[in-house]
């Protein structure tokens, strides 16, 4: 709850938090999103994704199965409003609206991480409108993110990913 409060304060463009976060921890609902974006990753693994795709994954051990769907006590969907609707029925334009999306996205992992729960940046692929509607959220906004949220299982392990180097992301101009 703090997390989504602290993400809400995210610039955006022209200020229209073009944003919905859905926190589900509902254990009915989460065996229902497990149903639906392993059925989809299923084929997408096996046939949409192609060989390059899977073989670049194959070091994160990332697979269509995916037990955090149901394991974590929260999952929280973020959908992108294409568009706003005012008070009187009138579509808002949303500038700006992946940048905005995707800028609130870091925040919330962010705080996620702060709160010292952890998360992972799930994008299951070919769901987005089967999960809209599994959640009865309107035609304007799109799934953009879905991330489990809990405390990380005893057992646990992470990749050891190695970062690259400032010198290799950074370009400084001085005078
Ligand atoms: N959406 C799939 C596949 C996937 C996974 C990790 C990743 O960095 C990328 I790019 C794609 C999934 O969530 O498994």
């Amino acid at each position: 709850m703090t997390s989504a409060t602290s993400t809400g304060t995210s610039p955006s463009g022209a200020h229209t938090e073009p944003w919905t976060f859905v926190a589900v921890s509902s254990a009915s609902v989460k065996r229902q999103i497990r149903a639906i974006v392993e059925r989809e990753e299923e084929v997408n693994y096996r046939k949409r994704m192609g060989h390059e795709w899977t073989t670049v994954l194959q070091p994160l051990r990332t697979s269509w199965r995916k037990d955090y769907l149901t394991d974590a006590p929260y999952l929280i969907l973020v959908f992108k409003q294409d568009y706003g609707v005012t008070t009187n029925g009138r579509r808002k334009v949303h500038y700006y609206k992946e940048l905005s999306v995707a800028i609130a996205c870091g925040l919330l992992i962010t705080a996620i991480q702060y709160a010292g729960l952890v998360t992972l940046t799930s994008t299951p692929l070919n769901c987005g409108p089967a999960l809209r509607h599994l959640l009865k959220r309107p035609l304007n906004e799109k799934l953009a993110i879905l991330l489990p949220v809990g405390y990380p299982a005893e057992a646990a392990t992470v990749p050891d990913l190695k970062r690259k180097a400032l010198q290799d992301i950074l370009v400084e101009v001085v005078d």
